[in-house]
C-alpha cells in the first residue's frame, strides 16, 4: 500500500483511504492492481525479455483497457530498472531531475519499488509517494515531478501514455527545490 511523506513537515500519510483523498486533490489517481495474476517467473524478475514485457502486459490487458476507456491512453509500456539494466544510471539521472509531462500518464508498480515526488501546492511543497507492487498513481499532465529507486534499485513498472511516442520529459526549472 502506498505511503506518503510531505517533504516540509515530514508527516505521513498512509491507509488507503487517506492516501487517495490526499491525491485526489491534485487530480492524481491512485488505483490498485492483482500482481498475483503475474505468471510466478514473472513476479519479482528484474531482468524481462521482451516477451516477457509483453506477457505482462496481456496479464493486465483487461485493466489496461479500462484506464483506455475510462482516460484515454494510447500506448503503454513495461520498464526495468535494476543494476542489471545497461543504461541505468543514464536513465536514472533522467528520472530523477524536476520535469513535467503534456499529457496524464498512468505508472503502475509490478515488482519491486519507487517513489514518485510530486510538487503540491503553496506550503505543501513536494512530497513523496512510495509505491509498492499493486500500486497504481497518474501523473497529471504539467504537473512537476520526479522519479527515484529505493535503496533495494529495482523496480518493474507498467507505464500508459496518452502521447503516442512514450515518455517525453519537460525539465522544471524550479528554484524552490531543494534535494531532500
Ligand atoms: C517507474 S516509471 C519510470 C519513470 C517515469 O516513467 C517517469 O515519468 C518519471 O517521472
Ligand atoms: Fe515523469
Ligand atoms: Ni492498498
Amino acid at each position: 500500500m502506498a505511503e506518503i511523506r510531505i517533504r516540509n513537515t515530514n508527516e505521513i500519510i498512509s491507509g488507503d483511504d487517506n492516501v487517495r483523498e490526499f491525491l485526489n486533490q491534485y487530480e492524481v489517481i491512485y488505483e490498485h492492481w492483482d500482481v498475483s495474476k503475474l505468471p510466478a517467473g514473472l513476479q519479482n524478475n528484474f531482468t524481462l525479455s521482451d516477451e516477457q514485457k509483453s506477457e505482462i502486459l496481456n496479464t493486465f490487458d483487461a485493466e489496461i483497457q479500462d484506464l483506455v476507456a475510462r482516460r484515454g491512453y494510447r500506448t503503454w509500456d513495461v520498464i526495468t530498472l535494476s543494476e542489471a539494466t545497461p543504461n541505468i544510471e543514464e536513465l536514472l539521472a533522467k528520472f530523477e531531475q524536476v520535469h513535467t509531462h503534456t499529457e496524464d500518464e498512468i505508472r503502475v508498480i509490478v515488482a519491486g519499488a519507487g517513489t514518485f515526488i510530486i510538487k503540491g501546492d503553496g506550503d505543501t511543497g513536494y512530497f513523496d509517494v512510495n509505491l509498492v507492487p499493486g500500486d497504481l498513481i497518474s501523473v497529471p499532465e504539467n504537473t512537476a515531478h520526479f522519479f527515484t529507486l529505493t535503496d533495494e534499485r529495482k523496480v518493474v513498472a507498467v507505464r500508459l501514455f496518452v502521447e503516442e511516442n512514450g515518455w517525453i520529459a519537460h525539465p522544471y526549472d524550479d528554484p524552490t527545490f531543494k534535494k531532500a
